[in-house]
């Protein structure tokens, strides 16, 4: 067993089954968000808790954090509309753990469940600014992609000046957008695509999803959904380099070694997509002010600089080097 801690206790006003599972709490306590969703049955939940859980320990790890790494994960049936008892389960399972595990947002929860999650224990990070917390995630996440962008092209061209550089924005959600903001300032060339279509900005080159994933730009930011990154689509590239802060973009880990073999700098999203986590534990767990989580933000930047300089010395994927 790898694991320190794993509890699969039925929530005493929905019965639904919820497990948090505890990676580690070597490095300090453990952190990482509640998640909601369908499975085929309750064990591919457990299933899942254990493995986001030890994922959670590698991005804590990785990001600088001295945290350790756990989850929470709820099955529901198809179609459920979850509600303050189902959250309050959540928050009293997660306070029967005394501070050991806090959680955030994932898949099927938001600020806003948080807050509610906090109405029955106080280990909880991402909450509303209204409600006490450190708010929206996005634009921290945003501010993480762009100095791993700076790094990218230190690396990729000799240059961290994004100004000079071509960049292809696939989804301008709430954290795509704020990429967007912040290489327009720069003047950047950028290009960008998202299903719905209200989201298109004047002053940017629209394309369609399937255009954009193979635009001929200096970088690709994935900032939509993930598994974007297979056998099929990456013969198909035409950037020189990937970094964006869609989770799980490679379909699976043998993809980033098709990347390295066409010569596309892949920057693992692990690394890249860090920011939010980073600001809001910082900031509520850790009781850090906004300038010392900015800068923790910031340093995303050296962290993959690093991983880049010692795959390049190693003749190795930067996912290889990250491992
Ligand atoms: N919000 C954060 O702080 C944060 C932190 C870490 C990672 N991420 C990851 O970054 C990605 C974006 O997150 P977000 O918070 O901006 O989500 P979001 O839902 O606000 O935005 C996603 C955008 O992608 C668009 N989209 C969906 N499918 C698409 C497709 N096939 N082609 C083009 N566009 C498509 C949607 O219309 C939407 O505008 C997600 O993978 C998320 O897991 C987000």
């Amino acid at each position: 067993m790898d694991h320190e801690h794993v509890v699969t206790h039925r929530g005493e006003r929905t019965g639904l089954p919820i497990t948090i599972a505890v990676h580690t709490t070597v490095r300090g306590r453990s952190a990482g968000g509640c998640r909601i969703t369908t499975y085929p049955d309750w064990r591919d939940a457990v299933t899942d808790a254990l493995r986001l859980s030890a994922a959670m320990t590698a991005k804590c790890a990785i990001a600088g954090l001295p945290l350790g790494g756990a989850k929470t994960v709820v099955a529901v049936p198809t179609a459920y509309e979850k509600g303050p008892d189902l959250l309050h389960d959540v928050g009293d399972l997660i306070a029967s753990l005394d501070g050991r595990y806090a959680t955030g947002p994932d898949v099927g929860t938001g600020p806003g469940d948080m807050a509610v999650i906090a109405e029955r224990t106080p280990h909880v990070f991402c909450r509303p600014q209204a409600a006490g917390g450190s708010g929206d995630s996005s634009p921290h996440t945003a501010a993480g992609v762009v100095a791993a962008l700076r790094a990218v092209c230190a690396d990729r061209f000799g240059s961290p000046d994004l100004g000079r550089r071509s960049f292809a924005i696939l989804g301008l959600g709430r954290v795509g957008g704020h990429v967007l903001d912040l290489l327009a300032a720069t003047g950047a060339t950028i290009s960008a695509a998202d299903v719905d279509e209200s989201r298109r900005r004047p002053g940017v080159t629209w394309l369609s999803p399937r255009q954009c994933l193979t635009a001929d730009v200096d970088v690709l930011i994935p900032a939509a959904l993930g598994g974007l990154l297979t056998a099929r689509t990456v013969p198909r590239l035409r950037c020189a380099a990937i970094a964006g802060p869609a989770n799980n973009q490679l379909d699976e880990p043998g993809t980033a070694g098709l990347l390295h073999e066409r010569g596309i700098l892949w920057a693992p999203d692990i690394v890249v997509s860090a920011g939010g986590l980073i600001n809001a534990t910082a900031v509520e767990l850790l009781h850090e002010t906004p300038a010392q989580a900015a800068a923790r933000v910031e340093a995303i930047g050296d962290t993959l600089a690093a991983i880049l300089a010692a795959a390049r010395a190693g003749g190795i994927s930067p996912a290889a080097a990250v491992q």
